[in-house]
């Protein structure tokens, strides 16, 4: 379901010395082979974060998911308007337990932020403010851009949040608002858009080259997390 946004929102805005896109010089960016754009997806325990990053990198849906430990990285290169982009996505663990030690890390040098609640969950929705609230002590610059993410719509006979709360949520925020399910095959398009959105959004922005996640936690590719091979 794809939900009417206001045309220039959040992404329209320039980076300034706060983010985290830091430039790079032209030359390196002739002969990387890709940008990296690291981003996050956070949100309560149970919303689907794993489910929705794993139907944009893997193209499926994941049938059981185990509560992620920590971060598990995901990645996706997509090619627009014939450049490499690669899609560095952390997906973070909702359960404050398997996350407190690693904040910091999240936060890091990110270039957006998806915020997920699940709409069958009026909690999850009510603790969005708290997640952009830790978002920004974290000195996520107010530029980043940022999108919020209703996951689970297929249960629509157990919807606890209707669309027009959650478009009055976000628009308070100045945020894109997305509802979609990582499960409805017929979805999956819709999930590759909300990251493409974000794609097209920070293609337009500097260039930079992250660290691949492998070079800096052992080649594991994860800090923490579950193991799931995408
Ligand atoms: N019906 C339905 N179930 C979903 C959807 N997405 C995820 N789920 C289910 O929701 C549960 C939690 O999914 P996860 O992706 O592990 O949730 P998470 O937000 O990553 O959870 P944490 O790792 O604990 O932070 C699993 O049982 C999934 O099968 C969806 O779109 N529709």
């Amino acid at each position: 379901m794809a939900i009417e946004n206001k045309p220039g929102d959040e992404f329209d805005t320039v980076f300034g010395q706060s983010d985290s896109l830091e430039p790079s010089s032209r030359r390196e960016y002739d002969t990387a082979p890709a940008r990296i754009f690291k981003i996050i997806v956070i949100g309560d325990s149970n919303v689907g974060k794993t489910c929705l990053t794993y139907r944009f990198c893997g193209g499926t849906f994941l049938k059981n998911p185990e509560a992620t430990i920590g971060v598990d990285f995901r990645e996706r290169t997509l090619e627009l308007d014939g450049e490499s982009i690669k899609l560095q996505i952390w997906d973070t663990a909702g359960q404050e337990r398997f996350r407190k030690s690693m904040v910091e890390h999240y936060y890091r040098s990110v270039h957006a932020v998806i915020f997920v609640y699940d709409v069958t969950s009026l909690s999850s929705f009510e603790s969005v403010p708290e997640w952009i609230e830790e978002c920004s002590r974290h000195c996520v610059g107010p530029l980043v851009p940022r999108i919020m993410v209703g996951n689970k719509c297929d249960l629509r006979d157990r919807r606890e949040v209707p669309t027009t709360a959650a478009q009055c949520l976000a628009d308070s925020y100045n945020f894109p608002l997305f509802e979609t399910s990582a499960k409805e095959p017929g979805e999956k398009e819709h999930v590759d858009a909300i990251f493409l959105t974000l794609a097209y959004r920070l293609k337009s922005h500097k260039q930079l080259r992250l660290k691949q996640p492998s070079e800096s936690s052992g080649g594991h590719g994860k800090l923490g997390g579950k193991k799931i091979p995408v």
